[in-house]
């Protein structure tokens, strides 16, 4: 049974496309990373998937519950660490206060633990604490019962580079002990170095969905070659061969064979050659030609015919329910 499965999941906010006929599945023990600029569709996706927006058309099931089965959906999010981009936390709790109401509802075998590790003082109330220690109650809250699935929607953010660490090691525990892993996020280090697989989105829609090692190939490779004669533009301008700057070395992105580049570079004497995988930025853009949303973008006019939407609900449908 996958720990995912979603399946033409679309969800419109009246005229406003959240996103549209996503279909992708996770599996047992995976971590899989939702990539895509502001806008894109993430946390679209992640709280349709939760129950907590209801989808304007598809479905799917999170651990083998139906999330349009508002039965079942609660059921399955009792066994689910969720992770909101923007936790509304109640800002007159203290942390503890709010730990405690959650782990009412589902449990904290690990709180202390998690509590001690990411130094949070829960005697503080809501307000008083800093962006990154209100991420914290929020991790802490939502790795605290050992769910089986997690579903973090920007975990990271406001989180300094140390803990950051301490979050990425936090995941690969619970993953090395079974759990499976929705992370979406816009920064693609974090996503390369946790997921085993990335769905990239667009304007609301599942652009590909790749293995990391795949998306890395396809960035290719960063070559930096000085030779000793003067250099023909025209001998670099072939297949494979992309972003070329040509002075007193000449660097480009090799994407085709290793033997087309070394035929390329027979016609020279090679003084010096430096060649390293390309950054994977270059991958990542390959899916946007450029065409990179701002925070507003993905608001295409809503087809005929995709079913009806209680949009006004939705807009207000809280900061995560139960299940945050
Ligand atoms: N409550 C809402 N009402 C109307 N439109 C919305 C609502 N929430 C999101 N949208 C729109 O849906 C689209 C997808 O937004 P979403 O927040 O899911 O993207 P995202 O990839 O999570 O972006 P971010 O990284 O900025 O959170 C955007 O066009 C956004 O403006």
């Amino acid at each position: 049974m996958p720990a995912i499965e979603c399946r033409d999941l679309s969800k419109y906010y009246g005229d406003v496309r959240g996103v549209e006929d996503v279909s992708f599945t996770v599996e047992e023990g995976e971590v899989f990373g939702f990539l895509g600029p502001n806008g894109a569709g993430k946390t679209t996706a992640i709280r349709t998937l939760l129950g907590f927006l209801s989808p304007t058309s598809g479905g799917g099931t999170l651990l083998g519950h139906d999330v349009t089965d508002p039965v079942e959906s609660r059921r399955a999010r009792e066994r689910i660490g969720y992770l909101p981009s923007d936790p509304g936390l109640d800002r007159d709790r203290t942390a503890a206060a709010f730990l405690d109401h959650q782990a009412a509802l589902r449990g904290e075998s690990s709180r202390d633990g998690l509590v001690d590790r990411f130094d949070l003082d829960e005697s503080r109330r809501i307000a008083d604490l800093s962006r990154g220690n209100r991420q914290k109650v929020a991790l802490v809250a939502a790795f605290m019962h050992d769910p089986d699935l997690l579903l973090l929607d920007e975990p990271t953010s406001g989180l300094d580079p140390l803990l950051q660490e301490e979050f990425a090691a936090l995941v690969r525990e619970r993953v090395d002990d079974g759990a499976s892993v929705l992370l979406s996020s816009h920064v693609l280090g974090e996503v390369a170095a946790l997921c085993d697989r990335v769905g990239v989105l667009r304007d609301g829609h599942l652009a590909a969905v790749e293995s990391v090692s795949d998306l890395r190939s396809r960035g290719g490779k960063q070559v930096r070659v000085r030779v000793a004669e003067d250099v023909d533009r025209d001998d670099f301008e072939v297949r494979g061969a992309m972003n070329l700057r040509v002075g007193e070395t000449v660097s480009f992105t090799w994407t085709g064979e290793y033997d087309a580049l070394i035929d390329l570079l027979s016609g020279y004497t090679v003084l010096d050659l430096d060649v390293v995988d390309a950054p994977l930025e270059e991958a990542f853009m390959t899916f946007y030609d450029g065409d990179v949303p701002g925070p507003s973008g993905g608001g295409g006019p809503r087809p005929t015919g995709s079913g009806g939407s209680d949009a006004s609900r939705d807009a207000t449908a809280g900061s995560g329910g139960d299940a945050r």
